[in-house]
């Protein structure tokens, strides 16, 4: 039996053995489903429009605000202390509230998704971060402020899983890896547009906080008026809710063109399947009993934990702190060069959205947590360095309030600035440290010691410098290009792939529970590392804690290079059969060959054995 296409390319079935299940009908379906895979990529039918990218765009301003969300609060919190006297508590709270919001969002979002649709959940995300942004930029105090942040954390939550899957089902194949990488592109670029507004506006001695928690308004209201105006629901999620007519209409739309028919019929068969194999239940529950999607889970899970275990968060916030130690002493001046770190991170991950579809996502992630390690480790010898090169405590303070602190009792800069309650004060002469001090840190403001020479902050040429949570050392290059090595290495394959990866994997009626539960991984991670973080380096102090970072960073990459397989130019309808054969695939079952579909095996009802393209000709093999 043999078929033509209208693409040209001659389908030609080499062996059939007949199974009595099988109807005709199923025989027709079966060939217009490989057909449709089998076409090379970038000749998949009606390839790309404009509009894929207009979607694209305006779905990853939920990246851009998951970006900026989280990045802005660090600047707002150097006036917010000031302004509204926090404590250190309430300081940790205002930024982990949002954190923990997103992670149990995330948990939830799969529920939504799965129920009201991907464009529902988008434009839910951004009405909350509308919400957010209005409650807070007019917070009236710490109560309504944090309430604030809790509202924008579940935005955040909801948009992170939601959002890569939406791009991804929309995207054609040869296109989708880059598409979904622009929303962590946009994650970054809102970490830098935050950093720069941070810059901007912490020059303003009353309010400036409002502002910057406040813009956040602007992109969201955007993005609402963009899906209820004109943006289309996925045509996969309409298709499994049974509605074929719009599915068909919106794929139309997308694609820019009247020929979908084999891309429509490949997906639709598909899901045909998947409905008559669906069991009751529990979406987790089914994923959990069902091998394949159980692998899936796992892959995509242990990518979002070791994102988030190799540090960026850390090494982000501590960025100013880092760079700090290389003798940037003025407070403005290191707000700015912590928006260059971010731009860093963003310019990276530029590379990562050129990179995706020529290397594919297992090189790419497993290139970049190898060199991730590498950094890691150049940082914590960095530190190491610094540390044993430490400079003495040569003054001890002999008044009353100091005598009873412990600051007292250190001997060397690094003890000192390891305890968060204290700081180290000196004078500079060249490179010589001297008159140096260990000294009580002023708790409503760590930019000054409690009392003291330290205290006033004068910035006279006689006045001595204050250092908190970092010891001037002459080591500080090896610790900022450990850090430049960092950002070049997590941001085009770590930062993007686990989003861009998550969205791939599984199959349709798994998507969204299966990215739901990975980004809840992901957010909970984040909380998890930044709230241990003062504490591992208090016991195992700066170096010992990224020496941690780093051990961690190659048991990913042994996990990764064990069990990540190659999603680059499939359909997605495809993907879930990389995970059907053994525990770990290495690579794509067809090898360099990029033509190579594996489509359905064993499907329990269906038996559709293997499909090559050799010059033009499929040829399928039925089992
Ligand atoms: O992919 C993103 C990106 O790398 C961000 O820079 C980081 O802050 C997030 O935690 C991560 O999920």
């Amino acid at each position: 039996m043999s078929a033509a296409f209208k693409d040209g390319y001659e389908l030609q079935i080499m062996e059939q053995v007949t199974d009595s299940r099988r109807t005709v009908e199923d025989e027709r379906r079966l060939i217009r489903a490989c057909a449709a895979a089998a076409q090379p990529v970038g000749s998949q039918d009606g390839g790309s429009s404009r509009f894929v990218y207009v979607l694209a765009a305006f779905s990853a301003l939920g990246g851009f605000l998951f970006g900026y969300d989280t990045g802005v609060v660090s600047g707002a919190m150097l006036l917010l202390k000031k302004e509204m006297n926090l404590s250190a508590l309430w300081q940790e709270l205002l930024v982990s509230s949002t954190v923990g919001a997103a992670a149990l969002s995330a948990l939830a979002g799969g529920y939504l998704n799965g129920q009201y649709g991907r464009r529902k959940c988008i434009m839910l995300a951004s009405f909350i971060f509308t919400v957010g942004g209005i409650i807070l930029s007019l917070a009236p105090d710490k109560t309504v402020l944090l309430v604030g942040r809790l509202t924008v954390g579940l935005g955040i939550g909801v948009a992170s899983m939601t959002v890569p899957v939406y791009i991804a089902e929309v995207s054609p194949p040869q296109l989708r890896g880059q598409l979904v990488t622009i929303n962590t592109l946009f994650i970054t670029g809102g970490q830098f547009i935050a950093s720069v507004v941070d810059g901007a506006f912490s020059y303003m001695e009353h309010d400036g906080w409002r502002y910057m928690l406040g813009l956040s308004v602007v992109p969201a209201v955007l993005q609402f008026l963009g899906f209820f105006f004109f943006l289309p629901e996925s045509p996969r999620w309409l298709l499994q809710k049974g509605d074929s007519q719009k599915a068909l209409e919106v794929l139309t739309q997308i694609r820019a063109t009247e020929n979908v028919s084999n891309e429509y019929d490949s997906i639709k068969c598909i899901i045909e399947e998947e409905e008559k194999e669906a069991e009751g239940g529990p979406v987790l529950c089914r994923i959990l009993a069902c091998a394949p999607v159980r692998r899936a889970l796992i892959v995509g899970c242990g990518l979002q934990m070791f994102q988030q275990l190799s540090g960026i968060n850390t090494v982000m916030y501590y960025s100013a702190t880092i760079l700090q130690m290389s003798g940037v002493r003025d407070d403005k001046q290191a707000i700015w060069l912590s928006a260059a770190t971010a731009f860093t991170n963003f310019l990276f991950t530029l590379v990562g959205v050129w990179l995706v579809e020529r290397v594919g996502r297992r090189k790419l992630t497993l290139g970049s947590i190898l060199g991730t390690g590498v950094s890691l480790s150049v940082l914590a010898v960095g530190f190491l360095l610094s540390a044993q090169a430490s400079p003495p405590v040569n003054l001890h303070p002999t008044d009353p309030m100091s005598l009873n602190s412990t600051c007292t009792h250190y001997r060397f800069c690094e003890q000192c600035m390891l305890d968060p309650n204290c700081g180290f004060c000196y004078y500079e002469n060249g490179s010589n440290i001297s008159d140096s001090s260990c000294e009580r840190v002023d708790p409503a403001n760590t930019e000054l010691a409690a009392s003291g020479r330290c205290s006033n902050g004068t910035k006279e040429s006689l006045s001595p410098f204050w250092a908190y949570n970092y010891c001037p050392t002459s080591y500080s290059w090896v610790v900022l290009l450990g850090l430049i090595l960092y950002l070049a290495f997590f941001a085009p394959g770590m930062g993007p792939m686990p989003w861009t990866v998550n969205s791939e994997i599984y199959p349709l009626w798994a998507r969204s529970t299966g990215n739901a539960c990975s980004a809840g991984v992901n957010w909970i991670c984040n909380v998890l590392v930044s709230l241990t973080f003062l504490h591992v380096a208090e016991y195992l102090t700066y170096y010992g804690a990224f020496f941690l970072y780093t051990a961690l960073a190659v048991i990913g990459f042994f996990f990764m290079l064990g069990c990540l397989p190659e999603t680059k130019g499939l359909m997605l309808e495809d993907i879930e059969t990389l995970f059907s054969r053994r525990l770990c695939t290495c690579g794509t079952p067809g090898g360099e060959n990029p033509h190579y579909i594996r489509p359905r095996l064993d499907l329990g009802k269906l038996h559709y054995g293997t499909l090559e393209l050799e010059e033009g000709i499929a040829y399928i093999s039925l089992q």
